[in-house]
């Protein structure tokens, strides 16, 4: 297939070509107009979530407040889905629909996701991100599957540094003290080892000085031929084998 690797991304030693999943960030993905209106559009849907669960709203302003965003929910549903290239976790789709933007751990334009924002360094991976109200799990603190989702998304990130990337095998979590809501939270990921397909990672999440949890994971290297396997059978027309047309 053409090479269509955006200008400016290049691979790390040890990639082979452009179907091995590398990661540079985002700065050289073009933020079109389009693209940055559906990442303010995700925001928005993000504040709704936070406020709806957060508001002090009487029983008639609930009702109100309910009836218009019904209305609107119905009228989105109504239009068909929009097709796109790559997939939601793909550092491999950058020009199709935004690199990671519709991630539900890190994507701006998914409102789903906090979002966690990814720095990039050869050694590591630092996640930034404040939880809000909706991501609540013990009181006033961050749901354990949170943590979890978090930790998958930047050891996933991590394992790339070894030049391979695939799915995760196992994740396991040791949560050493409750992680806060509302406060900026630094995920940080590392390579530990690869032994061929076996890319082992670690991290951690600090509050301030404190880890509140520490994480491990497998990811399990593999063809990105099977990514465009599972993109056919979503019912995207695949040229090629590598999954990133
Ligand atoms: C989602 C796409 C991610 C793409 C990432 C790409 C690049 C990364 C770059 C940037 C990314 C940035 C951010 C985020 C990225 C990702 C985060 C999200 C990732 C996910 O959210 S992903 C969803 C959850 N994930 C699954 O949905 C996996 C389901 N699963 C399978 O699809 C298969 O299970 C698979 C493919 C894992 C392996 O299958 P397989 O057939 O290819 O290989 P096989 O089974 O032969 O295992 C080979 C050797 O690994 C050992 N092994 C296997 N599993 C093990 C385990 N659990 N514990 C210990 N050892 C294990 C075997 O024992 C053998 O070892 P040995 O060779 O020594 O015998």
């Amino acid at each position: 297939m053409p090479d269509e690797r955006p200008p400016g991304r290049t691979a790390p030693p040890g990639a082979s070509g452009w179907a091995a999943p590398f990661i540079t960030g985002e700065a050289d993905v073009e933020l079109t107009p389009h693209r940055l209106e559906k990442r303010r559009l995700a925001a928005a849907v993000r504040r709704i979530v936070d406020a709806a669960i957060s508001m002090d709203l009487s029983a008639d302003e609930v009702t109100s407040l309910a009836d218009r965003l019904d209305a609107m929910a119905s009228e989105l549903s109504d239009r068909p889905a929009a097709a796109y290239e790559g997939f939601a976790e793909a550092a491999t789709s950058p020009w199709a629909d935004g690199f990671f933007d519709r991630s539900p751990v890190l994507g701006e334009a998914n409102a789903l996701a906090p979002p966690i924002r990814l720095e990039f360094s050869p050694d590591r991976i630092v996640g930034r991100v404040v939880f809000g109200a909706a991501y609540e799990g013990p009181p006033s603190c961050v749901h354990g599957g949170w943590i979890a989702a978090a930790f998958d998304e930047v050891l996933g990130a991590a394992q790339s540094i070894s030049g391979a990337g695939g799915m995760t095998a196992y994740l396991k979590v040791d949560y050493r003290a409750p992680t806060p809501l509302h406060e900026e939270l630094v995920f940080e990921g590392e390579l530990a080892r690869r032994e061929g397909r076996k890319i082992f990672t670690t991290g951690r999440v600090r509050h301030g000085d404190l880890v509140t949890a520490e994480a491990e994971a497998l990811f399990i290297s593999i063809d990105f031929s099977r990514f465009a396997e599972m993109r056919r059978a979503r019912g995207d027309e695949v040229e090629g084998t590598t999954g990133d047309a």
